[in-house]
């Protein structure tokens, strides 16, 4: 995870201090990209601890088209409860716009199943995008993620916000476009629930893997991450682990968590962060 370091060093040696939403205070770059060829491992950081249930789960519970966090917390994983309402709401978020966007007319379009279609009838096509950027939902900025929600607003707009498939020689290739990245918390996960969503995407249709490119708008480094930066940047990356599908799923909706088999994972131990919220 060479690619992940070099951001990381990059925004840490380039970023310019900025202010931001939550209070904290970050180092940020505008604009950047990292390539990860998916045929020559599972891109998951090495140098601490990932907790890949909790991705996947997370990955999950977007391809149900929940936005409550009761699935989540079933399954242990706690990374959205600060964002939810009591009851567990986090308005119309990723789930709601990639399974059932809502159209002016009352039509109801499941993003999903369609960009499965399409790449199966049309490989070729130019147009092979999902967004989760829905501008009728967006929180209202003078309330808290938590009054957004309970509003009927989405907590937080989706920082990742869109995605484009393509098809070359028989490979299936996504670009992600994240608006904001926290790098140290939220962008390792980001990495690999696109390199998952594309392996299952690319199962599905029977192509091979081809490369996830993971461009960002705002990349940031929080200011009260400083430590954990610098542990993680004395570290040598291990060899990347490999990430087997249960191969008899045909289905993208069909996947459950016993489906995913991570192999060779060696990582450094876990580095905690505090989250901004
Ligand atoms: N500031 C911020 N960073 C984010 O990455 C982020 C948000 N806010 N808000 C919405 C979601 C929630 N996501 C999160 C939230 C928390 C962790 C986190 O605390 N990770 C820890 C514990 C992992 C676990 O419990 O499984 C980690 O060490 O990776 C990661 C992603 C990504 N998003
Ligand atoms: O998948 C995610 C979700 C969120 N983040 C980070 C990026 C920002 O640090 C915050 C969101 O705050 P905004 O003010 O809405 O940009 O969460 C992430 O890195 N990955």
């Amino acid at each position: 995870m060479k690619q992940y370091l070099d951001l990381m060093r990059h925004v840490k040696e380039q970023g310019v201090y900025k202010d931001d939403r939550t209070g904290t205070g970050t180092w940020s770059v505008f604009g950047y990209q990292m390539r990860f060829d998916l045929s020559q491992g599972f891109p998951l950081v090495t140098t601490k601890k990932c907790h890949l249930r909790s991705i996947i789960h997370e990955l999950l519970w977007f391809l149900r088209g929940e936005t409550n966090i009761a699935y989540l917390k079933k399954n242990g994983v706690s990374i959205w409860d600060e964002w939810a309402t009591p009851d567990g709401d986090l308005g119309p978020v990723y789930g709601k716009q990639w399974r059932s966007w809502e159209g002016p007319n009352g039509e109801v379009v499941d993003q999903i199943a369609n960009i499965i279609e399409e790449i199966r009838a049309n490989p070729d096509s130019r147009r092979l995008v999902v967004s989760a950027w829905n501008p009728v939902v967006l929180p209202d900025v003078s309330m808290k993620p938590r009054e957004n929600a309970a509003n009927g607003k989405q907590a937080l707009p989706p920082c990742h916000c869109l995605f484009q498939f393509y098809v070359q020689n028989g490979k299936l290739s996504c670009q992600l476009y994240q608006r904001s990245a926290d790098i140290f918390l939220g962008v390792p996960f980001n990495i690999a629930s696109y390199a998952l969503l594309t392996m299952m995407i690319a199962q599905v249709c029977h192509l091979e893997l081809g490369d996830f490119v993971h461009t960002f708008g705002d990349a940031h480094l929080y200011s009260n991450h400083a430590e954990q930066v610098e542990t993680q940047l004395a570290r040598e990356p291990y060899p990347l682990p490999t990430m087997k599908l249960n191969p008899a799923v045909n289905n993208i909706f069909d996947f459950r968590f016993e489906d995913f088999e991570l192999q060779d994972y060696q990582a450094h131990p876990h580095i905690k962060a505090p989250v901004a919220v």
